[in-house]
């Protein structure tokens, strides 16, 4: 099996209204596939069906996987033959409690990942810091307790969103469990995102000697959470292979995952690891 897979992220604007943002999220991947009938993936950002605001949360959820917006991601996978990892939308399960969940769906249409936030966005940053920036999911959401691997071609990719990109113990086990990639949808705001948003993704791959891609929601300056943009593919090498701007933007790129070996032949921190003075130190805390 090649050890290539070409990807697109699809950078786009989030309106309020969800049937439109859908419509638009599907328009978008079938002309990105039919400029370019080599995708393999599409990515969506997080929250790419609704407005990202605690307020909302509860107007625009679904029942996974058996709501509309599902329904819509499943048929588009199945009718151009690719992956999709949908981004997030927000869930509503059975017991009408609320997540931030990431569906991703094989070729052939079938669910085969879905991935509940797993660390609630939860920030109070002053206003004097950067214009400040204060959300809490928690006040709508409830947190996944999952950790999501999928296989994509020959590839296990992990996935998480968001804000669980900040968090290295998720992104260390899903290297232990093999992933070469790890998938975050996002949306980080402006004020953060210039200090953080980069560094992260970087960090991450660089820990973990793999791909890490994320895929944001285009910038609105006139929405209550001003997406930062910049959805971004960064390699095991730590580089940053593509970054978007703040616009609606597509991205499309072929990646090697020969360069996953590679890195790790060559940097073999995996090799160095002490984990039998890690673990004597954590017993002893
Ligand atoms: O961690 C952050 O700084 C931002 C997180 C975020 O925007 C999110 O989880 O949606």
């Amino acid at each position: 099996m090649s050890n290539k897979l070409t990807l697109g992220l699809l950078q786009l604007p989030v309106g309020k209204d969800v049937a439109d943002n859908v419509r638009r999220a599907l328009e978008s991947i079938t002309q990105l596939k039919a400029n370019n009938p080599q995708l393999q993936l599409a990515i969506l950002p997080e929250s790419f069906n609704g407005p990202y605001s605690v307020e909302e949360f509860g107007r625009h959820a679904e029942p996974v996987p058996d709501g509309p917006t599902c329904r819509a991601l499943s048929n588009l996978a199945r009718k151009l033959g690719i992956y999709i990892i949908g981004g997030s939308i927000i869930e509503r399960d059975v017991c009408n409690k609320l997540y931030n969940t990431c569906t991703v769906w094989a070729p052939n249409g079938q669910l085969i990942g879905r991935h509940r936030k797993l660390h609630l966005f939860n920030m109070n940053i002053e206003p004097e810091q950067l214009g400040g920036v204060q959300f809490d999911e928690g006040e709508a959401l409830t947190a996944g307790n999952e950790l999501t691997v999928v296989q994509i071609g020959a590839q296990k990719v992990g996935i998480g969103i968001c804000h669980d990109k900040r968090f290295e113990e998720l992104a260390r086990l899903y290297r232990n469990m093999g992933c070469s990639m790890i998938v975050y949808p996002s949306a980080f705001c402006i004020c953060q995102g210039p200090m953080h948003w980069e560094l992260l993704q970087r960090a991450r791959a660089m820990d973990n000697q793999l791909f890490v891609v994320t895929c944001a929601p285009a910038r609105d300056n006139m929405s209550g959470y001003v997406a930062y943009g910049h959805s971004m593919i960064v390699d095991p090498w730590a580089r940053v292979l593509r970054e978007a701007g703040q616009g609606r933007e597509l991205i499309v790129e072929t990646i090697d995952f020969d360069t996953v070996d590679e890195v790790r032949r060559q940097i073999p921190i995996y090799k160095q690891r002490r984990t039998d003075i890690y673990n004597q130190a954590r017993a002893n805390i």
